[in-house]
């Protein structure tokens, strides 16, 4: 198995980058950006693999952010499969892998200047995960920073929609911060059994599993409604996943794709565009998110 090249600091990462740039012979090659927090699956896949189709090279990141967590207990058994992820990364044709330290990432402790994502970030996972966002979008701008290239390069990073709030976010941390990156969405993955890729799904007993396919049935169901010009009928989404047994639901919303604010009831009928639901709930003890997009 081809793993492939390991950077732990952004020195060496700048390096390697700069050096796969020029191999390429051209004016302005393209570099793809995949940041991961490991234990990777095949969502993680379909983003390498979005990005080595668009880029001349691609570099994934494996750094899981302590910033991001507010619940210790969740950080402290979040899983790590490095091995196994160098092996995924290397079958989607990665180039290079960028696996910073803790220290490396955050010397001197946790930053004390970081990047504000606003009410939009207050909202849903925001709600239930203070100072998440923050987070996240504090690590995006340092993963943007270490990745920029130092040759002329178009410069492309890659997120998967399945953490829709967490790309409209980073969309408008890239508007609103001039960074100089263009950000790609990729769709959701899910198991056959319709249950849309995680990491933590691993944390699902079979029963548990089982329950939690209730969420991606009710996104259906309103897909269905809004695609065959029904009334979405969200109180009767969201009361199918409340009846589950073992599954607490905590938010279900209908939101504009890009902005995030809610779609009022009264206009939920007749969607004038479209639309996002969003939902999340625990399952077992497991938080779970899921979402998708609806066309009146
Ligand atoms: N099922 C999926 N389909 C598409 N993209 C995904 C999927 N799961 C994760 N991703 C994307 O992979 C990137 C890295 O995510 P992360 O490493 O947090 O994995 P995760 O499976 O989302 O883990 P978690 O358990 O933290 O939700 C993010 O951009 C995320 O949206
Ligand atoms: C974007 C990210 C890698 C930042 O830590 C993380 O939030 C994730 O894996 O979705
Ligand atoms: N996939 C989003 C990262 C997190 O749950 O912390």
């Amino acid at each position: 198995m081809n793993h492939p090249r390991l950077a732990t600091t952004p020195a060496e990462l700048s390096k390697a980058i700069t050096e796969l740039l020029e191999a390429t012979g051209k004016d302005r090659p393209a570099l793809g950006l995949v940041p991961t927090m490991g234990a990777l699956h095949s969502g993680h896949a379909a983003l390498a693999q979005a990005a080595r189709a668009d880029n001349d090279v691609v570099v994934a990141s494996i750094f899981v952010n302590p910033l991001q967590f507010d619940d210790p207990a969740d950080l402290a058994r979040y899983p790590r499969t490095l091995e196994a992820d160098l092996d995924l990364l290397g079958e989607a044709g990665v180039d290079v892998v960028f696996a910073p330290s803790e220290d490396t990432m955050y010397p001197g402790g946790l930053p004390l200047v970081r990047v504000s994502s606003g009410v939009m970030g207050t909202r849903f996972e925001g709600a239930s995960r203070p100072g998440h966002f923050d987070g996240v979008l504090t690590v995006v701008a340092k993963l943007f920073h270490c990745v920029q290239p130092a040759v002329p390069a178009v410069f492309r990073a890659y997120f998967g929609q399945k953490d829709a709030q967490q790309v409209a976010l980073i969309r408008r941390m890239a508007a609103d911060l001039n960074f100089p990156v263009q950000i790609y969405p990729v769709p959701i993955v899910r198991a056959a059994d319709g249950l849309a890729e995680s990491s933590r799904n691993v944390f699902l007993s079979p029963g548990e599993r089982r329950s939690a396919l209730v969420l991606s049935r009710a996104l259906t169901r309103l897909q269905e409604n809004a695609s065959s010009r029904r009334p979405l009928d969200l109180p009767a989404a969201a009361a199918l996943v409340s009846a589950e047994p073992g599954v607490e639901l905590d938010y279900f919303e209908v939101v504009d794709p890009l902005t995030l604010e809610p779609v009022p009831a009264g206009e939920q009928d007749v969607l004038s565009g479209p639309a996002l639901a969003l939902v999340a709930a625990r399952v077992g003890g497991i938080r779970l998110i899921d979402n998708a997009e609806l066309h009146g």
